[in-house]
């Protein structure tokens, strides 16, 4: 389609250099941006923005700081909190410029699908309300802008750095696909980073949702910078739209400018739709290599998120575990470590930086065991939940509902048939994490008074009563509190005795399942099942009595079955599962321990955290509709809370340190797993 002469001369008068930069950067196609500052004059004009904000259906006030970007629609402040002082971007969006039905319809739309995301690679949507003049939507801030003012001031970046963002964009765009959205405006000024350097994908202005199973979508309402060729022929595109983004993406970080930029906007589609670019000579070659298959023209030919991973461009080479700030300026020096091993030198300071995300999680974590409340100020706190706050708090509630079920449910479904074997509960560990984080992220320090507790009925709270670690010889040996005992070999396998103490599962190395009655063990399996009895012995002698005040678990599970049918015809039912077939009894899926604490994932997706200088525990478990949290203290008294509460209402100091330690603990625990499941 031509642009009108109109667009064209607003077009002229934007030479500034910023704007030229940034349309080189996106692929010099911005049209529909064009076309709203033709038809609305320049963003000077724009209604005068109030300098302090009030929201009329809460009692929160927002004093406007600094511009931190302007849109097509939208300028976008720092905004300050009155009471808490907790900083905000706002976007401020003119109603001048949402006049025309099919604006508003995209605003809500936006609105609607952004307000229930929730991942730590996702801009948090946090609240909306309007006046008379203009609409306001409240998000998280991301400090260090986007990687488009990155790239104003590096030109380039260095491989290292792009598999380090990259890494990110691409957890960001899984957790959507997850959530059958596809963003469709992928680029460098949509992805903004936050303080500790972490990737926020932002602006879901063209974002949308695929209702079904194969469904495409033909048309969008507007024009993506980064346009695939599927969406420009309006053949139906979906979620590979977006790897094809990445591809422009990745070309841009590593080259400087985006791979089909022609003199005009006709001859950057007939480039994208002839496929034709230029990959430099000093490309390396896995890098040039990876950008093909992500810049195929047939979709279905290009690589799947996971695949991306895999290549060979992130496997192979160097990917720095955190980048320091000064990279948004200046090239970080990389320098090989005593041990030989590569490290990012920071530009700036030349020592080496953790991320501050991860420091202040740690550090306010160890300030609360140590007895302080430290502040977290990165946290926002939620309104009180009352009904004149009408939209916001039911909102945020669903949303916060809704991204905790969905950190599991999409997981629970693509994990079956993997192994080792799981029972149906099983959420894999990153899940777990996603939920913690999704929780802390939302939950208030304070009230936390009116949080109500939950009663766990029979076996949704099981838990790690004892364990002993005897991996320099043979393995680490558990008692949970349905009083089963395991042990997981240093040959990775794993074998436990059901309560009763009669009957025996083995998860061979191969990850099979077998259940036998104690009499008729295979002699294969004897010297396990002396090492078992062994630790059994061991535990219940040696350890104190791991119990607590929480209901004495039922044997409802069909391991519990599976037993009372053996006592009753004990002859009959000897070899209870000979072939291999489904664990009944939850066992030690994974451990790791520091000098802090140890962390153990069951088979069933609870997560323990063992603190080992006050001797409480954490335990997060899941009962088929709602995740728990439980508080285990020193004297052994549980508190059990659905974690839905907790990211609503808060909860008591002591809970919110371990959950926030518990992000990090969770971390080695997903290491693992996928080092697990790779081999
Ligand atoms: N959460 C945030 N933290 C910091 N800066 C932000 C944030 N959100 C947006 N910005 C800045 O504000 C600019 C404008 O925001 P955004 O792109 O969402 O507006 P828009 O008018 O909806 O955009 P578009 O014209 O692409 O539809 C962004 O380019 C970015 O620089």
């Amino acid at each position: 389609m031509l642009i009108s002469k109109a667009t064209q001369a607003v077009a002229l008068r934007m030479k500034d250099v910023k704007g030229q930069m940034e349309r080189q950067l996106e692929g010099n196609n911005n049209k529909q941006r064009l076309k709203q500052q033709a038809s609305t004059g320049s963003t000077d004009t724009l209604t005068e923005d109030p300098d302090v904000i009030s929201d009329p259906t809460s009692d929160k006030q927002y004093v406007r700081g600094r511009l931190l970007g302007k849109g097509g629609f939208a300028r976008c402040y720092e905004l300050t909190e009155s009471t808490s002082k907790v900083l905000y971007a706002g976007k401020i969006i003119p109603k001048t410029r949402i006049s025309k039905p099919h604006q508003r319809q995209k605003l809500e739309r936006e609105i609607h699908l952004h307000s229930q995301l929730a991942h730590h690679n996702v801009v948090q949507f946090l609240d909306y309300f309007d006046d008379d003049e203009h609409v306001y939507i409240i998000l998280e801030i991301c400090n260090k802008k986007s990687l488009m003012h990155t790239m104003r001031q590096r030109k380039t970046l260095t491989e290292p750095e792009v598999r380090f963002f990259l890494l990110q964009i691409i957890e960001g765009i899984q957790y959507l696909h997850s959530q059958n959205v596809i963003h469709r405006d992928l680029k460098l000024g949509n992805i903004l980073v936050s303080d500790s350097m972490e990737i926020k994908l932002a602006d879901f202005g063209l974002a949308t949702r695929l209702e079904f199973d194969g469904d495409r979508k033909r048309t969008i309402c507007g024009t993506p910078n980064y346009i695939a060729p599927e969406v420009l022929e309006k053949i139906g595109h979906s979620y590979e739209a977006d790897i094809w983004a990445i591809g422009c993406v990745m070309y841009t970080m590593l080259v400087g400018k985006p791979p089909f930029e022609g003199s005009t906007l006709k001859e950057t589609y007939s480039r994208v739709r002839n496929n034709k670019y230029n990959l430099p000579f000093s490309l390396h070659s896995s890098a040039k290599d990876l950008i093909k298959q992500l810049l195929n023209s047939k979709p279905e030919d290009r690589p799947g998120l996971e695949e991306i991973l895999q290549h060979e461009f992130f496997t192979r080479g160097f990917t720095p575990t955190y980048l320091p700030p000064s990279v948004c300026h200046t090239a970080p020096r990389y320098a090989t470590t005593d041990a030989g091993a590569v490290d990012v030198v920071d530009g700036d300071y030349k020592s080496r930086e953790e991320p501050r995300r991860r420091f202040s999680e740690l550090s306010s974590a160890l300030q609360h065991l140590r007895g302080g409340r430290a502040k977290v100020t990165s946290k926002p706190p939620t309104p009180p939940s009352t009904s004149k706050h009408r939209r916001s708090s039911t909102d945020k509630t669903k949303a916060v509902t809704h991204a905790i079920k969905n950190a599991v449910s999409s997981v629970i479904e693509s994990s079956k048939g993997q192994s080792p074997p799981k029972s149906s509960n099983n959420i894999p560990p990153s899940k777990v994490q996603e939920m913690l984080m999704t929780c802390t992220r939302h939950m208030p320090e304070e009230p936390y008074n009116s949080t109500p507790k939950y009663k766990p009925k029979g076996s949704e709270v099981l838990w790690v009563t004892k364990w002993v670690d005897y991996s320099n010889k043979y393995g680490f040996g558990y008692q949970l509190s349905d009083t089963s005992v395991g042990v997981m070999f240093n040959d990775n396998s794993r074998i436990c005795f059901l309560p009763n103490r009669s009957t025996v599962q083995y998860i061979g190395v191969d990850r099979k399942v077998q259940i036998f009655a104690m009499t008729s063990v295979p002699q294969r399996l004897a010297n396990k099942v002396t090492l078992l009895d062994y630790f059994a012995t061991y535990m219940d002698e040696h350890l104190i009595k791991g119990e607590t005040d929480l209901p004495s678990p039922l044997l409802a599970r069909k391991g519990g079955d599976l037993e009372s049918k053996e006592k009753s015809s004990p002859t009959k039912r000897k070899v209870l599962q000979s072939e291999p077939g489904t664990a009944v009894q939850p066992f030690m899926q994974n451990w790791t321990k520091t000098k802090d604490s140890i962390t153990m994932y069951l088979s069933n997706g609870a997560l323990q955290i063992n603190f080992f200088e006050d001797h409480t525990k954490i335990v997060l478990s899941y009962n088929n509709s709602d995740h728990l949290v439980t508080y285990v203290d020193n004297e052994r008294i549980c508190h059990t809370y659905r974690l839905l509460h907790v990211a609503h209402y808060g909860c008591p100091a002591h809970l919110h340190a371990r959950m926030l330690y518990s992000v990090n603990a969770v971390k080695n625990i997903v290491a693992q797993e996928a080092a697990t499941t790779s081999t």
